[in-house]
This record gives structure tokens, sequence and C-alpha cells, in this order.
């Protein structure tokens, strides 16, 4: 496996590549990459991702840009995780935003990169302005050596399988959908921090998760962790999460990911834990004080034990545990 960090003359060998930013990598982006990896098995080529840091909507309009789903650390481990032979991240930076979709098609695919086979979303656009198609594409594909494959969308319930259709699953607290185009429950990976050392003092001691990004999703969560369980850290623990800018305590808090897990008292400062939200209990709300807070959180945690109870295929489906 290797990790381009720039574009530069790396392929030796030629290359089958595919294009794209696969925030999530989503069932749609692991169709793509299981077709990539299957034509690059049968033409003897390396199987190859090239994808953007920054997303270009991150670049142009920062903050008007989607929140992301996955943060590059995620988004490598999902797209290794499909078994691909290289990743080539390219910087996308000023000099990358004004290169015409011919110069990308001569000097980036064809001389730098090798690409023999490129397989493109049906909506992919590429170069300075958006201008390049695939129908631009096709036609200059045999003049620089590669042939161009087309993948049709994926459709889940007859919606084509989007990252923005899981960006709005989640705003809505439908986990089982976002779980469903994901083709795994959403997770937050990070390692934990200090926190205001008052979850103990109430009784509920709880994990804070840094955050790399702003989160798609708000509210109090049934989750499950890994990472964290002593003997096994591939074996989840179950717990209740909130992920919010706490009210009650702070006036003008950022937002916080908090994991209290049940039955478990051991010191995970440091660790790095991945949290999967399985089912959305509640938005998040300002208490009057902290013992009806406390009197919420016991509320919360026991309709989550009551999900882990009712709910085993459900989370046997979704985790493969229990
Ligand atoms: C299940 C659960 C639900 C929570 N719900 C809320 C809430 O609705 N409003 C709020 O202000 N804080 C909420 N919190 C956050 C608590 O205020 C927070 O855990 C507490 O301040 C301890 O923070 P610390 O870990 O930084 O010490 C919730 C925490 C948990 C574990
Ligand atoms: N059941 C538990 N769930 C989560 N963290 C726990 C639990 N028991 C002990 N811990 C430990 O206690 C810490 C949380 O205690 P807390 O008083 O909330 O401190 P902080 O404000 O620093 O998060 C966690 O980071 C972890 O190391």
């Amino acid at each position: 496996m290797h990790i381009w960090r720039r574009i530069s003359a790396h392929a030796k060998t030629p290359i089958a590549l595919t294009i794209g930013n696969f925030d999530g990598v989503h069932v749609g982006h692991q169709a793509m990459l299981a077709r990539l990896k299957d034509a690059a098995h049968q033409l003897g080529l390396h199987a190859c991702v090239m994808t953007f840091e920054p997303h270009p909507r991150e670049f142009f309009t920062p903050h008007q840009a989607p929140v992301r789903l996955t943060g590059l650390r995620e988004k490598m481990n999902g797209l290794i995780r499909t078994g691909i032979d290289c990743i080539a991240i390219c910087r996308f930076n000023s000099d990358f935003a004004r290169l015409s979709p011919e110069r990308f098609i001569t000097h980036i695919l064809n001389q730098k990169l090798h690409v023999r086979w490129l397989l493109i979303g049906d909506d992919f656009r590429f170069g300075a302005c958006r201008a390049g198609d695939s129908a631009m594409l096709q036609a200059r594909s045999a003049e620089n050596g590669f042939t161009v494959e087309v993948m049709p969308s994926v459709l889940v319930d007859n919606q084509r399988v989007s990252s923005s259709a899981i960006r709005q699953a989640l705003a809505t607290g439908n986990l089982d959908k976002a779980g469903k185009l994901l083709g795994r429950p959403y997770n937050i990976s990070g390692r934990v921090i200090d926190g205001d050392k008052l979850g103990r003092q109430i009784g509920f001691p709880t994990a804070n998760i840094q955050l790399r990004h702003n989160p798609p999703l708000r509210g109090i969560f049934v989750v499950s962790v890994y990472g964290a369980n002593p003997s096994s850290p591939e074996i989840p623990l179950p717990g209740v999460a909130s992920l919010g800018v706490r009210p009650t305590i702070h006036a003008n808090g950022k937002p916080v990911l908090e994991v209290h897990l049940f039955d478990f008292n051991n010191e995970i400062y440091g660790q790095r834990l991945q949290v999967d939200f399985l089912h959305k209990l509640r938005n998040e709300e300002k208490y009057a004080d902290i013992s009806t807070l406390v009197r919420q959180i016991e509320k919360d945690v026991a309709q989550a034990k009551e999900f882990f109870m009712t709910a085993p295929t459900h989370f046997n489906r979704l985790c493969g545990v229990f």
C-alpha cells in the first residue's frame, strides 16, 4: 500500500485510477472501489485512488463548505480497508485550482501518473471552472493512453447514495438511514482529552474525545465504543454519548463529544477511541440546574440499556457483536 502525499511522477507501474473526494467512503464509493480493484486486477494494473485535501469546497468557500463526514485520517483508513494499492493525495491549492482540464489530462493523468484505465462517477467535473467532464475525458482518452469507464449511480431504497444525503440523515437524527448509506454505523474517532472533571462528581464520568472538525450531528446518542476495552480493544463497549455545547454548564461552549461507558471505571486519558453512533435518544437541552441534568442522564442511560436489550438483532447487524 502506497500513499503519495503529492502528485509527482511516482507511478512506475501503470495504474487504474478513480478520482473523488470520498467523504464518508460510503456504499457508493465502496462499489466504485470494488469495480476499480476488479478492473485493475484484470488488466494487471495497480488500483489507485486520487483524492483532494482540502476538499475543493473548503478551498473555495471555507465558511460555506459542508461539514465533513470523515477527517483525512478516517477517510484514509476507509480507503485502505478496501484493499486498493495506492492513494494519491492531491493538495488542492490555487495552482491546482487553475489547472485547465486539458493540462490535468496530459500532465497529471498521462505524464505523472501513467493512467491506463480511469473510472469516474456520472457527475464528475474537473479542471479550472469545473470545465472538464466525462465527454472530454472520453474524447482525449485514446491520445493519452487510457480508457474511461463511467460508474452508474449506486441506489439505496431508490435514492442515489451521496455524502450530502448522509449529512442530511445525520442532521435529522436518522442514524438507521445514515448507517445504511455508509454501510456501517456513523463514527467519530479521536483521543480522550481532559474535560472539566465534573462528570465523576455527578456520577457520570465521560471520556471527552478531541474533535478535529465540526460534527455533522448533534444530540444525545446510544453508542458503542472501540478502543476502551482493556482486554480486547477490538470488542466494543456500550455507552451513551453527548455531542453538543453543554448549555447547562457553559454559556458559549464549543461542540464536545463525551462518552459515558456502562459498568466501566478505568483511566483512559490519551487513548484513541472510535465512537459508533447507533441511535439518537434526544436533542441536547439547557436544564435549570445540575441535579435536573443528572436525572435526565439517568433516564438516557436507562433508555440506552433498553435499546441494547430490545434491539440485539439491530445492534448485531450494525456492529457484528452481541
Ligand atoms: C448521556 C448524557 C447526556 C447529556 N445531556 C446534556 C444536556 O442535555 N445538556 C447539557 O448541557 N449537557 C449534557 N450532557 C453533558 C454534561 O453536562 C457533561 O457530561 C458534564 O458537564 C461533565 O463534563 P466533563 O466530562 O467535561 O467533566 C450530557 C452528558 C451525557 C453523558
Ligand atoms: N464509565 C466511564 N466512562 C467514561 N470514562 C470513564 C469512565 N470511568 C472512568 N472514566 C475515566 O474518567 C474520565 C472522565 O471523568 P470526568 O470526571 O468526566 O473527567 P473529564 O472532565 O476530564 O472528562 C475519562 O476520560 C476516563 O479516563
